[in-house]
C-alpha cells in the first residue's frame, strides 16, 4: 500500500483568521491507499470512534470523489478530531497527496491544496484552505482566494490540547460578524509582523503578530481556562500564545530554550482549572511525506 503521512496543523495564528497557517512536526496522520472499485475507509487511531468511515462523510471521501480515484483508504489517526490541530484537514492532505500519486494524476502539490479543501467542507461547511495548504506544503502558508503562499520556517512551538471538544463547525458560528476600522489596521500590522517573523524564524515577532482582538476573544470563551493557560504560558518564555485553528488547543511559540518549561506551565494552569491536557512540544516542520512499499 501506498502510504502518506501528513502533519497536525495550526491556523489563524491570532492575526490570520482563515488565512494563516503552519505545519506542526507532529503529531501527524498516517493515510494508506491501494486501489478499488469504489472507495471504502477504516479509521483507527486517536478518537477514531467518533470518526465516520462513510466516504460521504469522511473528509477523505470527498477527496477521492474529486480525483475520481476509488480507493480502499485506511487512515491511522495521530491527531484527534475536534482539536483545532487540523485533525480532520490532515487526513484529506494525505489522502489528496496519495491517491494523486497512486492514480498518476499529475497534480502539483499546490494544485491539491483546493482538492483537499473540499473535504473540509464535508465536517465544517466550509471549503477554507487554512489547514490542508500546510499540512500539504510544510512551512508556514498563506491562504489566500487567489492562491497559496509558502515560507519555510522553523520555530519552536508548543500546542496544548485539553480534553474539551470544539468542533470548528461550531467555533465559526461565535465569529463577529463586524470588525472596527481601527481593529482592521490593528490585525494589518499584527499580520504583517508575524510574517516578517517568519521569514526570519524569529518568536518575538510572530509572537508579537499572533496578537488579535477580533476573532480570538469571542472563541476563547469556548475553552475551559483559556487566560489562565495563556497567561502561564507567557510568564514561562513563550512569546505569543493563541488559539490553534478553532481550538480547543492553545499555540504558543517561544525559543528554544524555553519549550520544555512552557509546555509544563501551559499544564499545571489547565490541571489547576480542572482540565486534563496534552502538550506537543512541536516546531513548525515539513508536510506531507510519500513512502512507497
Ligand atoms: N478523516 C477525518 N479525521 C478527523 N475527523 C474527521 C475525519 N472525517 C470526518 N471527520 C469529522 O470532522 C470533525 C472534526 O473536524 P474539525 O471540527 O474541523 O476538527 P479539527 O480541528 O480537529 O480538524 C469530527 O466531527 C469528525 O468526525
Ligand atoms: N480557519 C478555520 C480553521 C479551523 O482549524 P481547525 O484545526 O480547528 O479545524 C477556523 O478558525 O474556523
Amino acid at each position: 500500500m501506498l502510504t502518506v503521512r501528513a502533519p497536525a496543523t495550526s491556523a489563524n495564528l491570532g492575526s490570520g483568521f482563515d488565512v494563516f497557517g503552519v505545519a506542526l512536526s507532529h503529531p501527524a496522520d498516517v493515510v494508506r491507499v491501494e486501489r478499488a472499485d469504489r472507495t471504502t475507509i477504516e479509521v483507527t487511531g486517536a478518537g477514531s470512534q467518533y470518526i465516520p468511515e462513510d466516504p460521504e462523510k469522511n473528509t477523505v471521501g470527498a477527496v477521492a470523489e474529486a480525483l475520481d480515484a476509488p480507493a480502499r483508504i485506511k487512515i491511522d489517526k495521530g491527531i484527534r478530531p475536534a482539536s483545532g490541530l487540523g485533525s480532520s484537514a490532515a487526513s484529506a492532505a494525505a489522502a489528496a497527496v496519495a491517491l494523486n500519486e497512486l492514480y498518476d494524476r499529475g497534480k502539483t502539490r499546490k494544485e491539491l491544496v483546493p482538492i483537499a479543501a473540499k473535504g473540509e467542507a464535508v465536517v465544517s461547511g466550509d471549503a477554507h484552505d487554512d489547514n490542508v495548504a500546510p499540512s500539504i506544503l510544510g512551512g508556514f502558508t498563506i491562504a489566500t482566494p487567489d492562491g497559496v503562499t509558502q515560507v519555510d520556517a522553523s520555530v519552536p512551538l508548543v500546542a496544548c490540547l485539553p480534553e474539551i471538544v470544539v468542533s470548528t463547525r461550531d467555533a465559526r458560528r461565535v465569529v463577529p460578524t463586524e470588525t472596527s476600522v481601527d481593529q482592521l489596521v490593528e490585525t494589518v500590522g499584527n499580520a504583517a509582523t508575524l510574517t516578517t517573523g517568519m521569514h526570519r524564524d524569529d518568536p518575538e515577532l510572530i509572537g508579537r503578530g499572533m496578537e488579535d482582538t477580533v476573532v480570538t476573544p469571542a472563541r476563547a470563551k469556548l475553552i475551559d481556562g483559556y487566560s489562565e493557560v495563556r497567561q502561564a504560558a507567557l510568564d514561562a518564555g513563550s512569546t505569543g500564545v493563541t488559539i490553534s485553528g478553532a481550538g480547543p488547543a492553545i499555540l504558543a511559540v517561544c525559543p528554544e530554550h524555553d519549550r520544555k518549561h512552557v509546555a509544563s506551565a501551559m499544564l499545571d494552569a489547565f490541571e489547576a482549572e480542572g482540565v486534563d491536557a496534552r502538550a506537543y512540544q512541536t516546531r513548525i516542520g515539513q508536510g506531507a511525506t510519500v513512502h512507497h512499499p
